[in-house]
């Protein structure tokens, strides 16, 4: 599992770990690991051309010690000061005893242009706001360089505790992280800036509380969620999945949501809606009914809302029912909120950014900008767990308050039509196998982002392809949990 603490928690847990330290400890143990970082990048030190770009906090003070370590080792190394008489004295007068220079920010554009690395430390989790005027010709200037860009503890300008990013902001090579992930890292936009991610070990573990802001699964802990059949289970005791959606003019999302929902774990997909042709001639294994919802049949989970149109009639009626509901797409829209909190079963919720604003009634690039701030606000509006699709998917709890699981295993090449209702499908079987609401929206999004991963290797594919590859996710997830043979 990969956790990331908020700016408070981090703060508080390095204080009671401080107390028992003396002073500089964590900041020699910090600047160490991120100088191997860096070292391992520049491959040969001795003769490199490093920058640092420090600010007037202790992330400058990280740049300034691990700067000298590289100086001891045969780097040139030049300090550029962003507040020069604030700079962190410490790591300055260690930066100068290994021979290390310094230099005004007017120099700092022509240094980063020639340097191989360039060290970011110019703000950490103490920043306020965006990157500072006189920060942005360096942070544009570092991009355009040839140089290797590390970030120390997070890319300046970035939000460490929401993953907002306001204005300009350093975009690193490389991210090397102190204690424990910050939400920042794990959320786009910033964590497009932050790059691989590296964590250095500082013995703030112990300090830190039970309950993270986010987390993403891995292999084991999903491997660890995934239903398995029992010899003695039939079809009833491994859980009926029903999907409600298609219409008469999108029957596709019917037939992608059962694809999706056949490779969940389910015993049984039933079918309820006009578009039973299309579905049985292509899985005739489902149960197709055009009865309604209520007399369907026996269900353990509904999914509602793929290609739904306008049946607003069809939603209320699944929200009604007393088992876990997954409301999708058109179903989001369609859904009375009144209803959705009146549940007494799970309800999971899966908007993508454009569905989650309408529903906020703010712009799309509103949530694009505040994914975590969006999901926990719907979560809390509707009392249901919602799972905010896109390039770094989030899963919030009922109600929105505690932690909040991010999806690491997402590709770009998922954001291609039907994609979400083979989600909707997949989640929807889980549930009906019995996951809780967010452990069967995380763990669906998981397969459904390696699938999409195994189906694309690089090149366009369709939802199709990527239900296809769903067993291959499972195989892949239980093998990786296992131990060596995974990629896990
Ligand atoms: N936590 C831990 O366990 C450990 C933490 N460690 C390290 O300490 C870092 C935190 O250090 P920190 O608290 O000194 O804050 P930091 O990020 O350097 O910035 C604050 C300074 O920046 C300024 N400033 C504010 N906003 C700004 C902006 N937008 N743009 C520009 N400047 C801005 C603000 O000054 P102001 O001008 O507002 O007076 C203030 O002086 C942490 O990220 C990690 O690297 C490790 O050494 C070991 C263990
Ligand atoms: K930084």
């Amino acid at each position: 599992m990969r956790t990331a603490y908020g700016v408070e928690t981090v703060r508080a847990a390095e204080r009671a770990l401080m107390a028992r330290l003396p002073e500089g400890t964590l900041m020699q143990r910090a600047a160490a690991g991120l100088a191997t970082a860096c070292a391992q990048l520049l491959g040969r030190v001795y003769g490199s051309r490093v920058v640092l770009l420090v600010g007037s906090g202790d992330n400058g003070g990280d740049a300034l010690h691990a700067g000298a370590r590289l100086a001891r080792r045969g780097a040139g190394v030049t300090a550029v000061l962003l507040s020069p008489g604030r700079a962190h004295p410490g790591g300055l007068a260690a930066l100068r005893r290994a021979g290390g220079t310094v230099a005004d920010p007017g120099a700092g554009e022509r240094l980063i242009e020639r340097a191989d690395l360039v060290v970011d430390g110019i703000v950490g989790i103490g920043g306020k706001g965006g990157l500072r005027a006189e920060a942005v010709p360096l942070a544009r200037a570092a991009a355009r360089s040839r140089a290797a860009v590390v970030a120390v503890d997070l890319p300046s300008g970035v939000d460490a505790d929401t993953g907002e990013v306001r204005g300009a902001a350093l975009r690193a090579d490389l991210t090397v992280t102190f204690g424990t992930h910050k939400p920042g890292l794990l959320i786009d936009p910033a964590r497009e800036y932050a790059g691989p991610v590296r964590l250095v070990d500082i013995g703030l573990g112990a300090e830190l509380p039970a309950d993270p802001e986010l987390e993403a699964l891995q292999h084991a802990e999903v491997a660890a969620l995934l239903p398995e059949p029992a010899a003695e289970s039939d079809k009833y005791r491994r859980g009926v999945v029903g999907i409600a959606a298609g219409s008469a003019r999108y029957p596709g999302a019917a037939v992608l949501a059962v694809a999706g929902a056949l490779r969940g774990g389910a015993g049984a997909v039933r079918y309820v809606g006009p578009a039973g042709d299309a579905v049985i001639a292509r899985f005739p294994e489902t149960l197709v009914s055009d009865r309604g919802p209520k007399r369907a049949g026996r269900v353990q989970a509904w999914v509602v809302g793929p290609g739904a149109g306008d049946d607003a009639g069809t939603v209320a009626e699944v929200l009604a029912a007393e088992v876990p509901v997954l409301v999708d797409a058109d179903g989001l829209r369609l859904a009375d909120a009144g209803a959705v909190r009146a549940r007494t079963a799970p309800t999971l919720m899966t908007p993508h950014a454009g569905e989650a604003a309408a529903l906020l009634g703010v712009s799309r690039e509103e949530v694009e900008g505040a994914r975590l701030a969006a999901v926990r606000e719907l979560a809390g509006r509707y009392g249901a767990a919602v799972l905010l699709k896109g390039s770094s998917t989030l899963v919030a709890p009922a109600g929105g308050a505690g932690t909040v699981r991010v999806n690491p295993t997402g590709t770009p090449w998922l954001a291609t039509a039907g994609s979400g209702d083979v989600l909707s499908g997949l989640a929807g079987s889980l549930l009906a196998a019995g996951l809780s609401a967010v452990d069967a929206g995380s763990a669906g999004a998981y397969l459904h982002g390696l699938a999409g991963r195994f189906a694309a290797q690089g090149a366009p594919v369709g939802a199709r392809d990527v239900a296809e590859a769903v067993p291959r996710a499972w195989r892949d997830v239980r093998a990786g949990a296992l131990g060596p043979g995974g990629t896990g």
